[in-house]
């Protein structure tokens, strides 16, 4: 594949200690040495060592920065091509003035995601790990970084690839059948390609349970903070992030729009929504408040419903508990650094015992336990476990659902007794379909669009 040379700023652009600008092409090496000077000409540096020098104009020979400059040979390369890498002072000057310099000697700017694109296109790596690095640089939480980093390491690839050949050993069988049907290959039978099928199939749908771990893992939890006014939920809110984010007072009815921060619990990332505290009321912005909070409660994957341990309970509260049946909620009975006066055995009767953790938001005290719980309910042992794989990411899912529905109809084909080369039609395409996820034989506009979501200089 003879391919140009790219370059561009590889880290982010601000004030930091030191930037990078990267270049990846065959002409790399050749088109760097002349702008820079060091005891070694780059052209003989061994690859991947770190030389050190100086970036300088060969037309006027002015020194532009004293930076270290990686070289990396392809194919032992990020994009399996000859790589190197200027390493400046930071901020945006000498980076810009760098990246400029390199681009007047004849390197073409890299297009957002080109490099990986390159990694890909050279065969280092395929399309589902690809578009696992775009994950990893927008993962916010540890959790949904490991998952992106075992995705990028090919763990999804290593699924889909043994199901493919699979189903490609069934295709090459029943071709045979068709088209040498005087060979004495032994028939396959109906029986035999809905048995194959159905295993597939079982392995498909296991995939995409995942799926919904994967989201919540990638997006975050959405959390509503829902109660009675000033139970403590914007203390909790402010508590859980660490910050003084939402106004807190002793004034029932402070919050009266939502608040949003997002927060890791014990590496689960949560969208945090301070609610209105819900309540009958005239005051008309309050009420719209309330609205509000009914709907963030009505849309959140998790609910904390906030109760005053200092307080019994109220009947706005009882009937949050009963609409709460069903959904995951967690009770947060808060305040207990003051006495109790809260009726826990009512709030037993509605709320599991394991759904009920005690805090006190303003001490900052159960903390921990109110992360434990939330990590039980959505992660029912498994997430560390290290051969599970999370499909997480929406074009993968929606592959997934098609050779679903592709093997579902060459099973209920082989059932009804259809010919067998109609049964071939959803075989192959259950086959291609599988291949997308992972970039076999994927058209020019799909990568487009997939590359184009990356950052410039990735
Ligand atoms: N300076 C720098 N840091 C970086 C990157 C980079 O490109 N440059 N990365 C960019 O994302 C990440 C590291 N990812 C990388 C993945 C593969 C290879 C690589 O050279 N792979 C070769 C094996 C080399 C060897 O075994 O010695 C290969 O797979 O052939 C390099 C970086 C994070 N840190
Ligand atoms: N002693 C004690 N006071 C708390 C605790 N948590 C909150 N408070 C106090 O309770 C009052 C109300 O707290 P907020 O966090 O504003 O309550 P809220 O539920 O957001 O109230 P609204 O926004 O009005 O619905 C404030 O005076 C807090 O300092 C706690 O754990 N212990
Ligand atoms: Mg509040």
């Amino acid at each position: 594949m003879t391919e140009d040379t790219i370059a561009a700023v590889a880290t982010a652009l601000g004030e930091g200690s030191i930037a990078v600008v990267r270049v990846s092409g065959p002409e790399a090496v050749e088109k760097i040495a002349p702008l820079f000077r060091s005891r070694l000409d780059l052209r003989e540096a061994p690859t991947h060592t770190v030389n050190y020098g100086w970036i300088e104009d060969p037309a006027d020979g002015a020194v532009l920065d004293e930076v270290l400059v990686t070289v990396m040979r392809g194919p032992r390369s990020f994009t399996a091509e000859d790589v190197v890498e200027i390493s400046t002072h930071g901020g945006i000057v000498a980076v810009q003035s760098v990246l400029e310099l390199v681009l007047r000697s004849g390197i073409r700017i890299a297009e957002p995601g080109e490099f990986t694109k390159r990694a890909f296109l050279n065969g280092r790596i395929d399309l589902a790990q690809a578009e696992a690095v775009i994950d990893l640089i927008r993962s916010k939480s540890n959790r949904a970084f490991q998952l992106a980093r075992r995705q990028s390491e090919g763990a999804l690839s290593k699924r889909i690839a043994p199901l493919r050949q699979k189903l490609l050993e069934l295709l090459a069988h029943v071709e045979v059948n068709i088209d040498y049907p005087e060979h004495d290959v032994a028939e396959m039978t109906a029986a035999a390609i809905a048995e194959t099928c159905g295993i597939a199939l079982q392995e498909v749908r296991m995939l995409l349970k995942t799926a919904a771990e994967g989201k919540i893992l990638r997006e975050g939890i959405v959390t509503a903070i829902v109660g009675r006014p000033n139970a403590g939920k914007s203390s909790l809110l402010n508590a859980l992030a660490h910050d003084n984010k939402a106004i807190v007072t002793d004034i029932p009815g402070t919050t009266r729009d939502i608040v949003e921060e997002s927060v890791s619990l014990a590496g689960v990332p949560l969208r945090l929504l301070d609610t209105a505290g819900i309540r009958e009321t005239s005051d008309v912005v309050e009420r719209i408040g309330v609205e509000r909070s009914r709907g963030a409660l009505n849309e959140a994957d998790l609910i904390l419903l906030v109760l005053n341990h200092h307080e019994p309970l109220h009947e706005d509260e009882r009937l949050l508990m009963k609409e709460l049946a069903g959904r995951p909620a967690i009770a947060v009975v808060n305040k207990i650094d003051l006495p109790g006066a809260l009726d826990l055995e009512e709030v037993k009767r509605e709320i599991p015992e394991e759904r009920i953790v005690f805090l006190s938001a303003k001490e900052g005290e159960g903390i921990d336990r109110l992360e434990q719980a939330v990590s039980k309910l959505f992660f029912s042992g498994g997430v560390e476990s290290d051969d599970l794989t999370y499909v997480s990411n929406a074009r993968h899912i929606s592959l997934l659902h098609l050779a679903a529905k592709s093997l579902e109809d060459a099973i209920a084909a082989s059932e009804a007794g259809i010919p067998i080369d109609l049964i071939q039609i959803d075989l192959t395409t259950a086959w291609e379909q599988l291949g997308e996820i992972i970039g076999d034989a994927v058209g020019e506009s799909l990568l487009d669009q997939i590359f184009s979501q990356f950052c410039l200089g990735k």
